[in-house]
């Protein structure tokens, strides 16, 4: 479990984390969702330990995170951000196996093998595995750059953006190998997601930010109320229901139409 207690942090006068408190229950998907600089990346990275914070702490499995090792925290923290895509010219295996240095230290186990095998089977990379990763399409090199994080081994994979540039069928497909993360290995998963019926079809709970603050923690049934959704995005949505689950439309009224 994460707990997140009373987090702040500013840039200068900016307020991007606004005395944020949240729970992250083990072995779900939890989506972190809210419009551009709402401070979801932020949280990611002050729960990763990329950023530090300016007061709150941050526990994990009851543990104080200062009072962890940065050793031990790579054995229990993952992150993939954005920013962390390399521009090196290596192959899948070998991206995959910088996934397990805060265990090998750079002098590969067997385990550690196993470990890097398991991750590129369990990403169905296997028939690229020794293939550049620069002459990968979108899709391949995100799930690689994915089974760099598997094979760290940790209980908590978070994920800054795993959807961006992926299309409708790479993005479906990367969610439900999220899923599986949760379902097959156990893992906990915290995503940062745009595409709010992404988040309402494959997450579990969805955490709502803006302006720095928590604005509402819920189910996905909870979270799609217009209400909620309309204040979070500052926005008009429109809430329909497929299947038994709510999903948001995104409309322009007749007379808000403007032409240019
Ligand atoms: N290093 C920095 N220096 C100054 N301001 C920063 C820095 N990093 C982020 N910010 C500001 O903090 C606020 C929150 O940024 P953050 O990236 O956490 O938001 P976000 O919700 O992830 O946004 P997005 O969806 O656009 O990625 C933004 O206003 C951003 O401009």
């Amino acid at each position: 479990m994460i707990e997140i207690k009373n987090l702040n942090k500013k840039y200068d006068q900016l307020v991007v984390l606004d005395d944020v408190n949240l729970t992250i229950k083990d072995g779900a998907v939890t989506a972190l969702i809210g419009p551009n600089g709402a401070g979801k990346s932020t949280l990611l990275g002050v729960v990763s330990r990329l950023l530090s914070q300016d007061s709150g702490e941050v526990f994990i499995n009851g543990i104080e995170q200062k009072k962890i090792k940065p050793v031990d925290y790579a054995k229990m923290i993952a992150i993939l951000k954005q920013t962390n895509q390399i521009n090196v010219n290596l192959t899948v295996r070998e991206l995959v196996t910088f996934g397990r240095w805060p265990h090998s230290k750079g002098n590969l186990s067997k385990i550690d093998e196993e470990k890097i095998d398991e991750a590129i089977k369990f990403m169905r990379l296997k028939e690229i595995e020794n293939k550049s990763i620069n002459h990968l399409s979108g899709g391949q090199k995100q799930r690689a750059y994915i089974a760099m994080i598997v094979a760290q081994d940790t209980k908590y994979v978070l994920l800054d953006e795993p959807l961006n540039n992926l299309d409708m069928k790479y993005a479906v497909d990367m969610m439900l190998i999220l899923q599986n993360l949760v379902k097959k290995l156990g893992k906990t998963v915290i995503i940062v997601l745009h595409d709010i019926n992404i988040a309402a079809t494959f997450a579990d709970h969805i955490v709502a930010m803006k302006d720095g603050k928590i604005i509402k923690e819920g189910s996905p049934d909870e979270i799609m109320d217009k209400k909620t959704l309309d204040y979070v995005y500052d926005h008009e949505f429109c809430i329909a229901g497929v299947n038994g689950k709510k999903y948001c439309i995104y409309y322009q009224e007749e007379e808000k139409k403007v032409l240019i």
